[in-house]
């Protein structure tokens, strides 16, 4: 079936082809085709060009732009979007003063997470995941990543793997997934972090590995949780099953993480609230993306990714939602980009960039996602008629979409 979205106002991020994430001065360029009109056949993005020079194509059906804009689905590279229940207690015992870290160290935080997910039925988890994974999908997420890192044992991070996958399967919006085994160390390991370090490497990895549940791998590198030796080992033993590294780091302390994780070729290092000297110098050395998560900062109140200082080093930059039960309970992408604008000063067209183009590279799915070029997903926002694109993250908190078509597929129409 053929859609033809006409008369478009101005549609954003018109790309032929990027074969490098966008970086420096390139992030405040954002291609853009004046009174446009765009052709999508099934689930790919078929042709462009604009209403003043070209007749228009043949279509199954036609959707009026008048006034709209039309940009490409955001692109979600780091969330935690399968996992059971809420800690809505615990971000009350925050509002009475306890820090995050506080709350871990009474047994909290992602133990208690897993201890609930533990018990949950995979229906159930699924369930409860795929009730999330609507609302993102209707704000306009069209491709994301979700990773494991509440189960903390074999069954149960098979389990919450299983449900990513699944969703995929039954949802249009495309999904990876990460093997975040070394999220905490659970409390039979009795703090020994080389213990459950060895076990992942040994038991669970390699079931994860056999059943292709996971595309990437991850750890969670900070003080209290993992070590950057440990981190190490995690990503030379996920490099065995050709799963690249994204990794937390440098979200309380930076502990030489960077560095490291630059040395063993991470795809992306995310979080990066606290820099050191040493880690910008790492990231400007090598290819690995650095990807902010503003809603986290949002919520703990922690700070935010120096966003203006990663951009002038030329280090590539995406924006994500870490959507997670403790740091950041939002997935929804719209209000990332009005806070990269607000709290971390990226213009509109770093942070449209950031959340499309580059968030796509920081999944690998540069090839299918995050521009409008022919032969890509078709994953497209339509605005309501609104004064320009920069409204988007200066209107923070409104609803500003029309429509969202993920691969062809209509998930939701306002009026
Ligand atoms: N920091 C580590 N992991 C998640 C939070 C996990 C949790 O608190 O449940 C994050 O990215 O913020
Ligand atoms: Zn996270």
């Amino acid at each position: 079936m053929k859609i033809l979205l006409s008369n478009i106002r101005q549609l954003l991020q018109v790309r032929d082809e990027v074969k490098q994430p966008l970086r420096g001065s390139q992030m405040v360029e954002l291609p853009i085709l004046e009174e446009a009109w765009l052709l999508l056949d099934g689930d790919l993005i078929a042709d462009y060009g604009s209403m003043r020079l070209n007749t228009l194509p043949e279509a199954d059906q036609i959707v009026d732009c008048t006034g709209k804009f039309v940009l490409p689905t955001w692109c979600d590279s780091h969330s935690h979007l399968v996992y059971a229940g809420n800690r809505e207690g615990e971000f009350i015992d925050r509002l009475n003063g306890l820090s995050y870290q506080e709350i871990a160290a009474k047994g909290g935080g992602i133990l208690n997470s897993a201890e609930l997910l533990q018990r949950t039925s995979e229906k159930d988890l699924y369930q409860q995941s795929e009730q999330r994974l609507k609302e993102v999908m209707a704000l306009g997420t069209g491709a994301m990543e979700i990773k494991s890192g509440y189960g903390l044992t074999e069954e149960s991070e098979m389990k919450m793997l299983k449900v990513a996958r699944q969703l995929e399967e039954n949802h249009p919006i495309d999904i990876k997934t990460t093997f975040l085994g070394a999220h905490a160390i659970p409390k039979e390991f009795n703090k020994n972090g080389d213990a459950y370090i060895d076990h992942i490497i040994k038991e669970i990895l390699p079931a994860v590995a056999k059943e292709e549940l996971a595309d990437f791998i991850d750890i969670f590198c900070e003080e209290g949780y993992f070590n950057v030796a440990q981190m190490e080992s995690i990503i030379q033993a996920g490099q065995q099953f050709g799963l690249a590294a994204k990794v937390h780091l440098n979200q309380f302390n930076s502990i030489g993480g960077i560095p490291a994780a630059v040395r063993h070729k991470a795809l992306t290092v995310d979080h990066l609230e606290v820099m050191k000297e040493e880690d910008y110098e790492a990231l400007q050395s090598g290819e690995t993306l650095a990807v902010a998560l503003p809603g986290c900062s949002y919520f703990l109140g922690i700070p935010y990714t120096p966003a203006r200082e990663l951009i002038q080093r030329n280090i590539p930059l995406a924006l994500a939602t870490d959507m997670n039960p403790g740091s950041a309970p939002s997935g929804n992408m719209n209000f990332v980009l009005s806070a990269a604008c607000i709290k971390m000063k990226m213009t509109p067209e770093e942070a449209i960039n950031a959340s499309t183009i580059n968030g796509a590279f920081a999944m690998g799915l540069e090839n299918t996602h995050g521009s409008i070029t022919r032969g890509k997903k078709a994953s497209v926002i339509i605005t309501k008629q609104i004064p320009s694109y920069g409204y988007l993250p200066y209107s923070f908190g409104s609803d500003l979409i029309h429509q969202v078509l993920i691969a062809g597929k209509e998930i939701r129409t306002n009026n």
